[in-house]
């Protein structure tokens, strides 16, 4: 089991995070309770940051809010420095409440509304990245109408095959998302784009997948779309001023996943870029990318309440915990595995393997497959670790349970950035109206 950032386990076994002990946390506000470390999120945004400076390229780092947004979240990203990305009405609503600086926003989505088109445009979003023919469509006739011009780039899919869960792959040849570098439309749509008279357009936007591992996998992304570039510059004189890689960097779940060295990545990323754009003699454009997971998915921690242990007939051995996959559909969703560990018995001796499930009637409410665990008893609290990706903004209220509250802790302090839904806030839209 890994602690990172700030975790540590104190005199009584107890685990700590951002010098908070988890059992004062689970005194104060209950479980389960996600817990941020701010230190931890705050030293990975600067790790990306200052590891994708370079003399020679201008660059500019984006946080994926998909990964874990709230209005703190956006406040935390804007004091880094970091912009932010944004793939709906309700993420940028959430951007706008917390004044965060139009300019740094990234309108993303393969299927946005034209109420979602209108808002990025009123609130003067630096880039909308364009998913299809269609939508630079309906972007134009809405710029017409509101007699503005947008800033654009494209997503394209460069067809690379990452090495990552069927279900976050992003760039097959049938991935919905962006229009592929290999299509003769594409290239009609880049023409139309580029010359319109509603649409300043500025270059491209890839997302290969996530929870990639192999530098190789980016390199080529970097290859393929210069490549691509360089081919529209010769071929129909069109500057491409801009290239968004996306994000997808791998993190550490459990042993199984090796550590990225991110530094060592956007070393690799600058290089290939500097060199590509020398030997195909064109303009090296500004180099964007978009990490979500690798920023905030090591700096969260699920904390639970142990309700009882059963083992079954057919010898499987289970904790039941408070939360649920309601709080954690990643297990469920992608076979994702977790480290987990008895956070008032950090030094227990680990007896033998159980399995973390929840509170939801379903048999496949599994938050963790299997860890090791010293004897667990009722009452005891149970960490889950690297949940602060894709935990709470993927987190449903299925059989009516309450979503958790969410800490941050740094420095001895603790602060709830979202409070935990009550049984009111759950039938608040439920109506007893009659036809
Ligand atoms: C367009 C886009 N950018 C960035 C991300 C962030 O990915 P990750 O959290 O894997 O870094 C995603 C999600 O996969 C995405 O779809
Ligand atoms: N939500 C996913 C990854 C998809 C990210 C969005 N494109 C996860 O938990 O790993």
């Amino acid at each position: 089991m890994r602690l990172f950032g700030t975790s540590r386990i104190n005199n009584n076994g107890e685990l700590i995070i951002g010098e908070c002990n988890t059992r004062t946390l689970k005194e104060k506000y209950g479980t389960p309770l996600y817990i941020m470390d701010e230190s931890n999120i705050r030293e990975r945004c600067r790790l990306f940051n200052n590891g994708l400076q370079s003399k020679h390229i201008e660059t500019e780092v984006i946080y994926a809010s998909k990964a874990f947004l709230t209005v703190s979240m956006c406040k935390l990203i804007e004091e880094e420095g970091l912009s932010l990305d944004v793939v709906s009405g309700g993420e940028l609503y959430t951007a706008i409440q917390s004044s965060f600086p139009q300019e740094r926003l990234y309108m993303h989505g393969n299927n946005k509304t034209n109420i979602e088109l209108k808002m990025a445009l009123e609130y003067g979003v630096g880039r909308i990245i364009v998913d299809n023919y269609n939508e630079a469509d309906r972007i134009e006739a809405l710029c017409q109408t509101m007699n503005t011009k947008a800033d654009v780039m494209l997503r394209v899919n460069p067809g690379i095959s990452a090495h990552t869960h069927e279900y976050i792959k992003t760039t097959e040849n049938t991935s919905k998302f962006g229009e592929s570098i290999y299509s003769d439309q594409t290239i009609e749509l880049i023409n139309a784009m580029n010359n319109s008279e509603y649409l300043n357009f500025h270059g491209f936007h890839s997302h290969i997948g996530s929870q990639i591992f192999d530098e190789n996998s980016f390199l080529e992304e970097v290859s393929t779309l210069l490549s691509f570039i360089h081919s529209l510059k010769s071929n129909h004189d069109i500057t491409v001023k801009e290239l968004n890689l996306g994000g997808g960097f791998g993190i550490y779940y459990t042993s199984n996943d090796r550590e990225m060295d991110i530094e060592l990545t956007l070393k690799m990323l600058l290089g290939r870029v500097k060199g590509e754009c020398e030997r195909l003699d064109i303009e090296t454009p500004k180099l964007l990318i978009e990490p979500g997971r690798a920023i905030v998915a090591n700096a969260g921690t699920t904390l639970y309440e142990v309700g009882s242990v059963k083992e079954t007939y057919g010898g499987k051995n289970y904790v039941f915990v408070d939360g649920s996959m309601n709080d954690n559909i990643r297990t469920a969703l992608y076979e994702a595995d977790y480290e987990a560990a008895l956070a008032n018995k950090m030094n227990g001796v680990p007896e033998k393997p159980y399995t973390i499930t929840g509170k939801c009637c379903e048999s496949g409410d599994i938050i963790v497959r299997q860890v090791l665990l010293p004897t667990p008893e009722r009452n005891d609290l149970l960490a889950v670790f690297s949940t602060g990706a894709y935990n709470y903004s993927m987190a449903s209220n299925y059989n009516r349970l309450p979503r958790p509250a969410v800490v941050f802790v740094k420095d001895g302090k603790s602060k709830l950035v979202v409070k935990r839904e009550t049984y009111d806030d759950l039938i608040q839209y439920d109506l007893d109206s009659s036809y």
